[in-house]
């Protein structure tokens, strides 16, 4: 890991139950490091470390523009968890609506009487090409081991319903179905054990990141697999490893609501 840092950068890391990032404004015409810069600044033994890093850009169409990166250095379209950071790193006031425009579309968030942030990911992708897969196929039960469920919020999201969450091999069965040929793009990898009509425990392995603690799409994504499966109804609460989260969907745009938090600021040295 030879790249050297952007000296002077200034950066905040923000997290959302416990999925964390480096957020990067670059409003004030701040130049947005290289690729092989933002891996560097993601390692967390070699530079700032996070799960993603969020760019937060001018737009004419929106309150700001949002781009996310991996820290393998792969784009996402979509990360809920940062979104609803980006709400409250724009000041986050209380009722008001924030606007925000993402490779998956404009998004509409807004921060809550109690603190947390909710933000309308957009309609789930329910067709095969828009996951996508390499070849059409029902995503409600694809054609693998364990029948799991695909969509996608603006990124590709695969949930196995499993019995024992604990005894599930997230790490292994992940890294394998991540990069598993039926996924041209790679996939997030969610693993949901219901504990009610409106709750359920969820574990994701996330393309390009690995294990994180909450994966906000992915809860969308596995609330949505829960509603189309018909194990739940419009809300289920999503308990993660680092925090709870809980998913509306009606059948249109995904609400997506849970903490969002600044945790310092800082410069490259
Ligand atoms: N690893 C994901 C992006 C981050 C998603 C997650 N952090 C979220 O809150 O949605 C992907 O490559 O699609």
């Amino acid at each position: 890991m030879d790249v050297p840092l952007p000296a002077g950068l200034r950066f905040a890391k923000m997290q959302g139950a416990g999925n964390d990032f480096v957020v990067l404004d670059l409003r004030d015409g701040m130049s947005c490091p290289s690729p092989r810069q933002l891996v560097a600044l993601a390692n967390r033994h070699f530079g700032i470390g996070c799960d993603q890093i969020m760019t937060i850009g001018p737009s004419e169409m929106a309150d700001a523009a949002l781009r996310f990166f991996n820290p393998d250095g792969t784009e996402s379209g979509a990360c809920g968890n940062a979104t609803r950071c980006a709400v409250v790193w724009l000041g986050g006031v209380p009722g008001r609506r924030y606007r925000l425009a993402t490779a998956a579309g404009v998004l509409v968030a807004e921060r809550l009487e109690d603190g947390q942030v909710r933000v309308d990911m957009g309609p789930p992708r329910l067709g095969w090409r828009d996951v996508p897969l390499a070849r059409e196929m029902d995503t409600l039960a694809l054609d693998l081991p364990g029948a799991p469920v695909a969509c996608s919020m603006g990124n590709p999201h695969v949930t196995f319903f499993v019995d024992d969450l604990d005894a599930t091999d997230v790490a292994g069965l992940g890294a394998a179905f991540e990069t598993n040929t039926l996924f041209p793009s790679r996939a997030n990898i969610g693993f949901a054990q219901m504990t009610g009509a409106a709750s359920m425990r969820l574990f994701v392995w996330e393309r390009g990141a690995g294990a994180t603690l909450a994966c906000g799409s992915g809860a969308c994504a596995a609330g949505v697999a829960a509603i189309r499966r018909g194990l739940a109804y419009e809300r289920i609460a999503i308990a993660m490893p680092g925090g709870d989260l809980a998913v509306e969907w009606r059948g249109e745009g995904v609400w997506l609501s849970g903490p969002a938090r600044m945790v310092f600021e800082g410069r490259v040295g």
